[in-house]
């Protein structure tokens, strides 16, 4: 198919196939006097996960955050789609740290929420929310409330919630941090599941560097504060064997190494 068969006009902006999904450009913030982020300059194409790397305080939650509509750049600007970002939009979905969940509604209403939001009428609602309660292997506790859950299944229910409104652009902030380490292997796999199911664009946070060699197509290293792009390495791992072979992989094992000699000056 040409590229030209794949376009589609997304207002005043022709956008093909090729296109990134997410343009970032000369982003810096400032906080007062605190300077968060200086001269940031990236591009997130669909299908991909990108992780945002760097010791704490570089500014990796205000990145995803401005990438989000949530929080205003001090100067530059996001494009998603082509079209400049004035707040948060349906293309968008943001995954919380804390899950964020409403302590009063079921699983059901929370995954659907994103659609209640947009007026999606319930039996339509219910059948997309169902589908991705499933996904998250969650089927059978739709009716559970979030205190009923363990913090691996609430966080499924925030991954579900996010999935179900179709957003094109994905951002996890630290999705697994509050998890244990047998769920967060598995959130892991789901997650590589997902990417490769969805083929949506996928820009994440962690402060795990083996975690972000596992799961990435790309990791962006983010300098100390103010945060800039100080490398960007593209860990090429061969998904076509085992988790635990991966994980034994020299080359697996040799980013990894490269990455922590990179950050441990910053360590704490
Ligand atoms: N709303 C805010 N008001 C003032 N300063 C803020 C605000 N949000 C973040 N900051 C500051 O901006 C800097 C970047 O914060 P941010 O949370 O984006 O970093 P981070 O890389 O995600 O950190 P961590 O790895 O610790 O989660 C920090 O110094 C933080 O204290």
């Amino acid at each position: 198919m040409t590229k030209a068969a794949l376009a589609r006009t997304d207002g005043l902006q022709t956008v093909t196939s090729d296109d990134p999904v997410v343009q970032v450009r000369d982003i810096c913030k400032k906080y007062g006097n605190l300077e968060a982020l200086r001269g940031i300059n990236l591009e997130f194409q669909r299908g991909k996960l990108t992780t945002l790397l760097g010791p704490s305080g570089c500014g990796k939650t205000t990145l995803l955050k401005i990438i989000a509509g949530l929080v205003p750049a001090t100067t530059g600007e996001i494009r998603v789609n082509g079209r400049a970002v004035t707040g948060p939009g349906p293309e968008r979905a943001f995954v919380f740290q804390d899950f964020a969940l409403m302590p009063w509604a079921t699983v059901l209403r929370n995954v659907g929420f994103g659609l209640e939001l947009r007026g999606v009428e319930s039996v339509e609602r219910n059948r997309i929310a169902c589908r991705y309660i499933e996904q998250v292997g969650l089927a059978g506790f739709e009716d559970k409330y979030p205190h009923e859950l363990s913090g691996g299944m609430r966080q499924r229910v925030g991954i579900a919630r996010a999935f179900a409104v179709n957003a094109d652009v994905l951002l996890l902030d630290e999705p697994f941090s509050a998890v244990d380490e047998q769920n967060r292997r598995k959130f892991q796999e789901d997650l590589l599941q997902l990417v490769e199911l969805e083929k949506k664009t996928f820009i994440f946070v962690t402060h795990s560097i083996e975690e972000a060699v596992y799961v990435s197509d790309r990791i962006v290293l983010l300098s100390p504060r103010p945060g800039r792009i100080s490398r960007v390495i593209d860990p090429s791992i061969d998904r076509s064997a085992s988790p635990d072979e991966i994980r034994r992989n020299a080359s697996y094992l040799d980013v990894v190494e490269e990455i922590w000699q990179g950050l441990r000056q910053y360590a704490e």
